[in-house]
């Protein structure tokens, strides 16, 4: 059965699955993990209108991150727009490619919206990988308002599947690619997770 006529929730682990482990190289707890690309809607400086989130490693395969909800990312007047908020989770989540030394990209985005979210508030948000199975990588994370201990705003349970960089050079739009390629720290950020030991 493809991916896309799966019937069932598919984010929660199966029984046996793998306990996630933290790269030797994984950047230590408390390290922001910068842009994995300048263009990225989610965490690029590039992008004025962007999330601009910014990450940092936690503990054991963990990241914690902030996001300040801008006028430009409403849904209704004075409040964020759901897929803006799924969107700055699915961003969180992402970012623990960078504790396991992987690249993966998501698969599948269960999202819970609990608590509206106003513009200028700042979401604090955390996820954590929970278990691998070969390529898939289980993950959770929330979204809290008032403060890193604040009450739940959102929250989301996902499957990340890890690709090689030629997933990127082999579907991405040509002239984006060539300016990534064309870029040495950029290629060498992305090749670097592909060797994985
Ligand atoms: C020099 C160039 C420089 C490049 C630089 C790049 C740097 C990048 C660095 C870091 C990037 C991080 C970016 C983070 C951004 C935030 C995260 C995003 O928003 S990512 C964008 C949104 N996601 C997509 O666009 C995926 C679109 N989907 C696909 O491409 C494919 O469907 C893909 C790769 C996910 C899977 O396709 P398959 O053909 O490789 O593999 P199959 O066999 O279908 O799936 C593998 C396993 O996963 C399950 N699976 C896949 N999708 C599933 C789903 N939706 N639900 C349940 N299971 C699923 C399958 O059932 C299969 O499981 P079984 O091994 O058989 O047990």
């Amino acid at each position: 059965m493809s991916a896309v006529e799966r019937p069932r929730p598919a984010t929660t682990p199966p029984p046996g699955a793998e306990v996630p482990v933290r790269h030797p190289d994984a950047p230590a707890p408390g390290v922001s993990l910068g842009a994995h690309y300048d263009e990225c809607f989610g965490c690029g400086a590039g992008q004025p209108h962007g999330l601009q989130l910014e990450a940092r490693a936690g503990e054991g395969v963990a990241v914690t991150a902030e996001f300040t909800v801008k006028p430009a990312h409403q849904g209704a007047p004075g409040l964020a727009h759901g897929g803006v908020l799924a969107t700055a989770l699915d961003e969180t989540l992402g970012s623990l490619n960078w504790l396991m030394h992987v690249i993966t990209v998501t698969g599948r985005l269960e999202t819970d919206f609990v608590r509206p979210v106003p513009v200028g508030t700042t979401l604090h948000l955390d996820a954590r990988a929970t278990a691998r199975v070969g390529r898939k990588v289980y993950c959770t994370g929330t979204g809290r308002i008032g403060g890193p201990d604040g009450p739940v705003a959102v929250r989301a349970d996902a499957l990340f599947i890890e690709v090689k960089v030629d997933h990127f050079i082999e579907n991405g739009r040509e002239e984006e690619i060539r300016a990534a390629m064309a870029d040495p720290d950029q290629t060498r950020r992305a090749r670097a997770f592909e060797v994985n030991p």
